[in-house]
């Protein structure tokens, strides 16, 4: 191809159908006739794209860049001082490259988001020509992606074929046709990360637009803020209540001295401590996490349950050696205190700190520039002392294990109070539940990697007054709540209760472990016999299995186990059940931004997903 602006093998920028995502790609051919150049796409996801969609590795780097200045030098737009535009080289390898990256807005300030876009180059692309891809493949696992999405993909060609208008929007979807085809794929990406390694001077693409604003924008930021603590005092007062009923609402305000008790404090910092020091104790596994959009992937020291087992025997030495955890009891609301200024303290220094931070090192969502707004997100992805990761640590350690702290607190203090030889039946499924709930997130730490925390939210205030106040002081609600006002259980009810769990914690944990083992190997064999659809970042969607039941399977299990927590404490009040109304909102509000957050990153392959698995959450309702 002499005259041709793009080279048979040379690696170039393509951009996904029905996007603004470019990716990394090698040209495989030229058509004459057709003037289209036949891409290759990381998952072996061949294209044809006319010239215009694709651009050369320099002339998308430098573009990038100049978005990447002129926004920083507007007003508004802070730069960060540690990075010059010339120190935006990066030394990162090109697996950085294979990322997703827009070339509309990368840099773009979501404020301004709609003006950048409008300077993108139009979607326009190539039409179809070739024929559907012949499936001659003997390969199962390829058949059953053949029906899934190519065939699909033909099927509404073939609709839009009818139609000029969408005809605009059609394109060539060829999958890999056998295992040779793969290897062959993955053999062209490897040489393809050898050839933009070598070019390593250059500099890579910058990050992805920052998302738009959500819980209710700045104002609602704002009112979260204040909201969240008012509704976290709400509870806690209220539950002591002799009658906790909503209609005694708003409970009396206690003088200012019962809020603070600076004993409270040494012990919530004490806990804190110790467990930083069990989080930092070279036991267990150091885990990878994800790929970052810097090219780099973190190492986390996942040795969680490690921390559980010994808290749990220290705090029976210490009940042994008499210390008195009704403590914990009596003074719920100054320990509450007390953890609510340790995270307001924490958010505070995580958003000054976050200010010295280049932009690979924030969150996509905590960035807009407002004030409020970003100290409630959080800036920073994966704020770190050294190698002590804040967020992580702070999400899996002192919070959860704290819950299960206080719920053992409180069957003392149920004991106690009811003069009771033993906890009530109710109070000991609520405790054996949810620390079978705690034990299995920190025996599968691992896999918190791939949450949406942990790989896409900043941490700022709403993740650090979750995990250490909201976690552990109103997650043990039904326990507190039991305490006081105990609830008998019959035989059929137990019965019952029991069997939720089990299903809840059965769809919970196989719906969890099957994406994560996916994502962790695609290739695992264990897997084989499961659907997927590609995408053009390299990596597949489930569309079989758990994953195409609903989008969410993982959601429906924690659901049924939510209902199975608030059970034992009987229908007599609505504020036991307040966490699994929260738990609903909670799950709804997250599935919608997880899904705005797939549509952007997949494109046309999660709309894909979504027509082929239709409900949410719950199959056939929602
Ligand atoms: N107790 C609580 O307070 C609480 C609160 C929230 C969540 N949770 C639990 O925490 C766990 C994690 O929740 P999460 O909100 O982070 O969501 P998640 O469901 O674990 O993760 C969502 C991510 O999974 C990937 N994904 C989505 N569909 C897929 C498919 N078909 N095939 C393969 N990958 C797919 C996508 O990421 P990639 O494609 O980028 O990998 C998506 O962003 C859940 O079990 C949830 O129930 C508990
Ligand atoms: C209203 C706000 C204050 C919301 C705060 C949200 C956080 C408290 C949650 C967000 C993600 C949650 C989560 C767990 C605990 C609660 C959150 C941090 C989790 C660690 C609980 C144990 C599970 O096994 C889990 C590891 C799957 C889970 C991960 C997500």
């Amino acid at each position: 191809m002499p005259s041709l602006k793009y080279q048979t093998g040379d690696t170039v920028m393509g951009r996904w159908p029905g996007s603004s995502l470019y990716y990394e790609v090698n040209v495989l051919s030229f058509d004459a006739k057709s003037r289209l150049y036949t891409v290759i796409y990381k998952d072996g996801t061949e294209l044809e794209l006319k010239e215009q969609d694709i651009m050369s590795l320099t002339g998308f780097q430098a573009r990038t860049r100049s978005r990447s200045r002129s926004n920083s030098r507007s007003p508004g737009r802070r730069r960060s001082r540690s990075r010059s535009p010339a120190r935006t080289t990066r030394r990162s390898s090109s697996r950085t490259a294979a990322a997703a990256t827009t070339a509309t807005a990368e840099t773009a300030p979501s404020s301004r988001g709609d003006a950048k876009l409008k300077q993108a180059p139009e979607v326009k692309l190539s039409p179809m020509l070739k024929k559907a891809p012949e499936n001659s493949s003997n390969n199962k696992h390829e058949k059953k992606e053949e029906n899934n999405t190519a065939s699909q993909v033909n099927k509404s060609a073939a609709k839009e074929e009818a139609d000029p208008e969408k005809n605009q929007g059609r394109y060539n979807l060829r999958r890999r046709k056998d295992d040779g085809d793969v290897k062959e794929a993955e053999a062209k990406s490897e040489h393809q990360e050898e050839r933009v390694e070598k070019m390593s001077a250059a500099p890579a693409p910058a990050a992805p637009a920052p998302t738009p604003l959500d819980f209710g924008g700045k104002i609602g930021a704002f009112f979260w803020m204040l909201f969240l603590p008012a509704w976290v005092l709400f509870l806690v007062l209220h539950v002591d209540q002799k009658d906790p009923s909503l209609s005694n609402f708003p409970p009396a305000l206690p003088s200012l001295e019962t809020f603070w008790n600076p004993q409270a404090l040494v012990f919530v910092v004490l806990w804190i401590l110790f467990q930083a020091l069990l989080y930092i104790f070279p036991v267990g596994k150091l885990s990878e996490g994800v790929l970052l959009r810097s090219g780099k992937r973190l190492k986390y020291r996942t040795n969680g349950f490690f921390a559980i087992v010994v808290s749990a025997v220290v705090v029976a030495a210490a009940v042994y050696q008499g210390v008195d955890l009704t403590y914990i009891h009596s003074h719920f609301l100054q320990l509450t205190t007390a953890s609510f200024l340790i995270s307001m303290m924490l958010s505070t220094y995580l958003y000054f700190r976050s200010r010295s931070t280049g932009p690979d090192e924030r969150a996509l969502g905590g960035n807009s520039g407002n004030v409020i707004y970003d100290f409630f997100k959080g800036r920073e992805l994966n704020p770190r002392i050294k190698e002590f990761d804040l967020k992580f640590f702070c999400e899996m350690r002192p919070g959860l294990i704290g819950w299960c702290l206080i719920n053992f607190a409180m069957a003392l203090a149920e004991m106690k109070q009811q003069n009771l030889d033993a906890p009530s039946c109710s109070m000991i499924l609520v405790n054996i539940f949810q620390l079978i709930y705690v034990v299995d997130g920190l025996w599968n730490e691992e896999a918190i990697l791939t949450t949406m925390d942990l790989m896409h939210d900043g941490f700022g205030y709403m993740l650090a007054f979750g995990d250490l106040v909201w976690v552990p002081f109103t997650y043990t609600l039904q326990a507190r709540y039991l305490v006081s006002h105990p609830k008998p259980l019959s035989l059929p009810l137990l019965v019952t209760i029991i069997i939720l769990k089990i299903v809840g914690f059965y769809i919970f944990r196989k719906s969890n472990s099957e994406k994560n083992a996916f994502r962790r190997n695609p290739s695992d064999p264990r897997l084989s016999h499961l659907k997927m659809i590609p995408t053009a970042t390299g990596k597949s969607l489930l569309v079989s299995g758990w994953w195409g039941v609903v989008r969410h399977p993982n959601y429906l299990g924690d659901l049924i186990m939510a209902l199975a927590w608030s059970l034992p404490c009987g229908f007599s009040h609505l504020l036991p059940w307040y966490y699994m109304i929260y738990f609903i909102i909670l799950l709804v509000h997250r599935d919608s931004r997880d899904m705005n957050e797939c549509r952007r990153k997949y494109g046309s392959a999660w709309d894909e997903y979504c027509r082929t698995v239709r409900y949410r959450i719950i199959p056939r309702v929602y």
